[in-house]
């Protein structure tokens, strides 16, 4: 695909900074950049001054020249290195949009045109988006792989597998009247089959632990009015995130903090202390404390060792760890029976409680080395293909057993784009910032 308009924009963050990057894509790309800066060797960084069509001056900088195809977009693509004010990038970027047939780049733009150029596959840009997105450390390593091609390759060679299959029984249905075909050719297939179910299975399984990467593992605070559970979320969280009184039922809202813990995104939430309550705003308050705790990935559940409470049946099928609360002015012996003792008076047992959670999140996310589904796309994909997969066992002939590995073949290809996808791009470009 070439395109007959050039783009730009600036690909770097917000301005005023240091410098500013702005990038250009397109035709007439070389041409801007001679005429603004003179002609420069091709993928060498040079310092020129830039000049605008009627010769002044606009700025000193870096200027790139990749010509394409050998460039993140495929085609002439420039970066201009100039010096990051807001007055400076606009100037840029009016004088550039000055030309003819060069216009600013849409949300996305320049990862679309590396698609559209086979540059990337739609996994690939996927994952570009989520490292350019990135917060924490085990997001940027889980979407670094998969903008190296990790989970392309995947299905990239279970899709191979599918049509080499298919080829086997196609080529057994066209020689099934000759001896030479040994029917242990298609009972490899099916076996291979019956094995790529499995691993599709197992891969889906993955997809629970990158929806954490991404979205944080979900801590929910529980226990009776007064168990200490705001004064523990403000210690946590080390700000007064949540009002504290010693009035029971001070809290009746769910308050969320987000935390990075060893590289983990973690969402930590305070809420309603759990009783039969009289009013209404408490009550909306306490239902949504049990919902909440329905879809944690771990309770704390607190409770005042100088007055325990409980709190009555466990809402939450959830992992709990059972927390003794106001450590400071219980009495020796009042921990037993508790996975973990504190007080966020005195700031004892904070340290231990932060690693034990770092660790749960750490083990249900697993080592890192897994290929992990990163979308709910490619779920539904997979899932569809694996049915296909599983119709093909028990198809009524070897002609129509086919047909479903072709296609579960076209499901995989799909998730990568290498088949019609036209209806996907505009979602998942719209995931980029302009000038990516
Ligand atoms: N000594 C001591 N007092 C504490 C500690 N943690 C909380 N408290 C006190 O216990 C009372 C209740 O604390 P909160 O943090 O509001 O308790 P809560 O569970 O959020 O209460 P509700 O929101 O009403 O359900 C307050 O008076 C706190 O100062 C602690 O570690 N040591
Ligand atoms: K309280
Ligand atoms: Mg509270």
């Amino acid at each position: 695909m070439t395109s007959t308009d050039s783009i730009v924009a600036l690909s770097s963050g917000r301005l005023p900074a240091g410098i500013a990057v702005i990038r250009m894509s397109g035709p007439q790309t070389r041409f801007v950049v001679e005429t603004i800066a003179g002609s420069v060797k091709d993928r060498f960084t040079t310092l020129r001054t830039l000049k605008a069509p009627d010769g002044s001056t606009i700025d000193h900088g870096l200027v790139l020249l990749f010509p394409g195809p050998g460039s993140f977009t495929g085609e002439d693509v420039a970066e201009f290195h100039v010096h990051g004010s807001r007055a400076v990038a606009a100037k840029v970027l009016e004088t550039i949009t000055g030309f003819d047939g060069v216009r600013h780049a849409e949300p996305g733009e320049f990862t679309r045109r590396a698609f559209l150029n086979g540059k990337l596959d739609l996994v690939e840009t996927e994952a570009l988006a989520d490292l350019v997105n990135a917060e924490t450390e085990a997001q940027r390593r889980f979407a670094v792989r998969n903008a190296e091609g990790a989970q392309s390759e995947l299905y990239s060679s279970w899709r191979r597998r599918l049509i080499h299959a298919r080829a086997m029984i196609e080529a057994e249905i066209d020689f099934a009247d000759e001896d030479d075909v040994p029917g242990s050719v298609s009972d490899a297939v099916w076996s291979d089959v019956v094995a790529m179910i499995a691993e599709i299975e197992r891969h889906l399984e993955g997809f629970k632990a990158a929806e954490i990467i991404r979205d944080g593992f979900e801590v929910v605070i529980l226990g009776a009015p007064n168990a200490g559970k705001s004064s523990l979320f403000n210690a946590l969280a080390r700000r007064e995130a949540a009002i504290v009184t010693d009035e029971p039922g001070t809290t009746r809202d769910l308050l969320e903090v987000v935390m990075d813990l060893d590289g983990l995104k973690v969402r930590m939430t305070d809420t309603a202390g759990l009783r039969e309550a009289e009013g209404k705003v408490e009550s909306i308050g306490i239902e949504r404390a049990r919902a909440k705790a329905r879809a944690a990935d771990l309770v704390l559940l607190l409770e005042d060792m100088i007055d325990p409470v409980p709190v009555g049946d466990a809402p939450s099928a959830a992992p709990r760890l059972r927390i003794g609360t106001k450590s400071d002015i219980a009495g020796a012996g009042a921990g037993d029976g508790y996975d973990l003792v504190v007080s966020s008076k005195a700031g004892t047992g904070l340290e231990r409680l932060l690693d034990e959670i770092a660790a749960r999140a750490a083990a249900v996310i697993g080592s890192g080395g897994d290929v992990l589904p990163s979308r709910l796309r490619h779920v539904d994909l997979l899932n569809e293909a694996a049915d296909f997969l599983r119709a093909s066992l028990s198809g009524l002939s070897q002609e129509l057993r086919a047909e479903e590995l072709r296609l579960a073949a076209d499901r995989l290809g799909r998730i990568i784009g290498a088949v019609d996808v036209e209806d996907l791009l505009d979602v998942i470009f719209s995931q980029f910032c302009i000038g990516k």
